[in-house]
């Protein structure tokens, strides 16, 4: 099967606030776009997806992104998270209404894309299916069939409602890279452990975070 997956992106100003005791306000946007660019090519890289689209409504990241190849979905609604997802995913169905659909967070920036190739197969399997993130409270995949609504209910405790929605939690091994997020300092290092893509390795050189594994 493959995949349409929606990526949501906050404006760049605002995003990553968690992070400020990690990056001063001035490299943070930097940050979250790198996190976003690493993330998206990885996305375009893997075999199990057809195309990308991001939905944001930030200028510099839909340029940057764009130029990566993923379509850009103005983040119309503007009312957060869900909504930008729901409004995305409504454009991708009436383009290609038999599509299989996904939503990813932009903050992966360690992603591999065999091991999102992996959880895109397994949750092929069910109607609507979802990745628990590394914390294991929030969720950072959420998978819906051709024909399905994905229902995206991301934000604080993402995980125990996404399984309350009656979504398939996807148990899997070794598919560390798609679920390490980045919200965190503590996050940040281990995904720098795990080997991050080269735009967020070049600013964690900047904000003095030794890359590679972690001591
Ligand atoms: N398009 C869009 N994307 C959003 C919105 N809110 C969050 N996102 C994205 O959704 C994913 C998870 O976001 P959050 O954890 O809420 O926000 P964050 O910027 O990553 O981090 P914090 O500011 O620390 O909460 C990230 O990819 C965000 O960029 C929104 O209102 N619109
Ligand atoms: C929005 C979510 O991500 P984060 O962990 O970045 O808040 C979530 O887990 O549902």
């Amino acid at each position: 099967m493959q995949w349409t997956v929606v990526v949501p992106l906050k404006a760049l100003a605002r995003a990553k606030s968690r992070l400020a005791d990690t990056a001063a306000d001035g490299l943070r946007p930097g940050l979250a776009l790198a996190f976003a660019q690493d993330t998206v090519a990885a996305v375009l890289a893997c075999a199990a997806v057809r195309d990308v689209a991001v939905v944001t409504d930030d200028p510099l990241a839909a340029r940057e992104l764009a130029a990566l190849g993923a379509r850009i979905v103005p983040d119309e609604p503007g009312g957060g998270l869900n909504a930008a997802l729901t409004h995305a995913e409504a454009g991708v169905r009436r383009a290609r209404p038999g599509c299989a659909l996904a939503a990813l967070n932009a903050d992966l920036p360690a992603l591999h894309p065999a091991e999102l190739a992996r959880v895109l197969d397994a949750a092929a399997a069910f109607p609507r299916a979802f990745l628990p993130d590394a914390a294991g409270i929030g969720t950072t995949l959420l998978a819906a069939a051709p024909g399905r609504a994905l229902r995206p209910a991301f934000g604080p405790d993402s995980r125990m409602r996404h399984r309350a929605s009656g979504a398939r939690e996807l148990a899997l091994d070794a598919v560390d890279s798609v679920r390490q997020d980045v919200d965190t300092g503590g996050d940040l290092r281990a995904a720098l452990a795990l080997g991050v893509g080269p735009r967020t390795a070049a600013m964690a050189a900047r904000l003095l975070i030794p890359d590679g594994p972690a001591g």
